[in-house]
């Protein structure tokens, strides 16, 4: 019989990339120390009960006081810390017309498609990058 508990199994941490007139928001964290001044689409880490849907909708009230509607997904599962999570990124819009405040972040910039590699993202969302170029317009 194989046993496996919660513990075990890979933390599930979502993305959401927010499009907005053809540009996508990118985030530069202000912590920890090791991944401050790299940039990442905002999230974090699913909650116990909570959908992945939740989480996002949470995360980007939480760092940014804005409302998004979650679309469907952008790039492949990658595998971060050995394994131990998963990082899912999310096509996402605003709804409700507020714009993205930088609650938690250092700042925070819309990056239309040819400036997607104008920032140092963390390393793990450069597939995720490379994902997002076809479905951003050429000249937004
Ligand atoms: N939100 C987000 N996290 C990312 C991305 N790329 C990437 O490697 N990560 C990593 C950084 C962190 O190790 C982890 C997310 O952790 P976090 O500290 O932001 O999670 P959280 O908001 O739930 O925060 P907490 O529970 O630690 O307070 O995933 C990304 O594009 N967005």
């Amino acid at each position: 019989m194989v046993v496996q508990t919660e513990r075990l199994m890979p933390r599930i941490i979502v993305g959401a990339a927010i499009i907005s007139e053809g540009r996508v928001l990118a985030c530069e964290r202000a912590a920890p120390p090791e991944m401050a001044g790299k940039w990442e689409f905002p999230g974090g880490k699913v909650d116990p009960g909570e959908t992945e849907e939740q989480a996002l909708i949470r995360e980007c009230q939480e760092e940014l006081g804005v409302d998004v509607e979650v679309g469907p997904r952008v790039g492949a599962d990658i595998a971060m810390l050995n394994g131990t999570a998963i990082l899912k990124v999310y096509l996402a819009r605003l709804v409700n017309g507020a714009q993205p405040v930088p609650l938690e972040h250092s700042d925070l910039r819309w990056l239309a498609v040819d400036e997607l590699n104008s920032v140092p993202w963390l390393p793990a969302d450069a597939p995720i990058v490379a994902a997002l170029e076809p479905l951003l317009p050429s000249s937004a």
